[in-house]
């Protein structure tokens, strides 16, 4: 417990005891506004994005909004994604504000102030992070989330083709990258493993990235963290590929959708329908 409230790993577990082991991200691609007949403007964003809350709230394990996809909207894009954060946690589901965040020590503590810092209107449950500054360069979002009970994904083995080239990189030793961001995390989390639940940081691994933990000597089950796990449904994943890339850490694996399943919208029951159908798929693939 920190501050007297329950962790983000201890509320992620009841979450997904809940409702399964699926994320949904909400990813208001230009596309998917012009499918869902909805402006290319904040107008649009809003009318989509509160339509995803409104049909998932309560419904899945997290939901986690994508910046990027609300930023390219300016300020008011911004502010739509606050509302999000809001409906949200009203909602009573966990958010995880997928912004990838990374910088140097002292602007760092910014970013956590903005996103994992009580009472900032950004500050969901979670928040995606990179180490790729040099792990030790998260202290402020580490110290920021113990503090406030809120979560770390850490970028470690990502979805995308090309992650492989700095990731998989080993260092004088023979430790590849990616095996050290996991061991940092695993440290990090020892202390709630020694209480017996899972800790706070974890770690992003796209289901798409087949045997590459255990090539690269990830040890994904020593973590004691949430796995983030992105690719399924429009990246091609789907529940053998999350069997086989997670094995053994398997219970602490947290699927991640957005496109295969915001493809069903913009009908409220169709989408809440392709989510619980991603959900199924995910408890069966992961045995949670
Ligand atoms: O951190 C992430 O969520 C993430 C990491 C990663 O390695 N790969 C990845 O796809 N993501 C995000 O997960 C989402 C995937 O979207 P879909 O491909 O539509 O399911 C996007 O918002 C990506 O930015």
């Amino acid at each position: 417990m920190s501050a007297g409230r329950p962790t983000f790993g201890e509320r992620l577990s009841a979450a997904t005891a809940e409702h399964g082991p699926l994320c949904v991200g909400i990813d208001p691609h230009p596309a998917l506004l012009a499918a869902w007949g909805l402006t290319d403007d904040a107008d649009g964003l809003r009318a989509f994005a509160l339509t995803v809350v409104d049909a998932l709230g309560g419904q899945v394990a997290a939901l986690k909004p994508q910046a990027a996809l609300f930023e390219r909207h300016g300020s008011r894009g911004v502010a739509v994604l606050e509302d999000v954060v809001a409906a949200a946690r009203a909602a009573r589901t966990l958010t995880i504000v997928d912004a990838k965040r990374g910088d140097i020590g002292s602007t760092m503590q910014g970013y956590a102030d903005a996103y994992l810092r009580d009472g900032s209107p950004l500050a969901g449950d979670a928040l995606t992070v990179s180490p790729y500054l040099g792990f030790g360069s998260l202290a402020p979002a580490v110290e920021a989330a113990h503090a406030t009970g809120r979560g770390l994904f850490v970028l470690c083995l990502t979805s995308n083709p090309e992650g492989a080239d700095v990731q998989h990189a080993t260092d004088t030793r023979g430790r590849s990258v990616a095996a050290e961001i996991a061991a940092r995390a695993a440290e990090l989390n020892a202390p709630a493993g020694a209480e017996g639940h899972l800790g706070s940081v974890g770690l992003v691994v796209g289901a798409t990235v087949g045997d590459a933990a255990s090539e690269h000597g990830v040890d994904l089950a020593a973590v004691n963290g949430p796995l983030l796990a992105p690719g399924v449904g429009a990246q091609g994943a789907g529940g053998a590929e999350l069997a086989a890339v997670f094995g053994d850490a398997r219970p602490a694996v947290l699927a991640s959708s957005s496109r295969g399943v915001l493809a069903a919208g913009p009908d409220a029951r169709a989408l809440l329908a392709a989510a619980r159908r991603a959900a199924d798929d995910a408890r069966a693939a992961l045995g949670a």
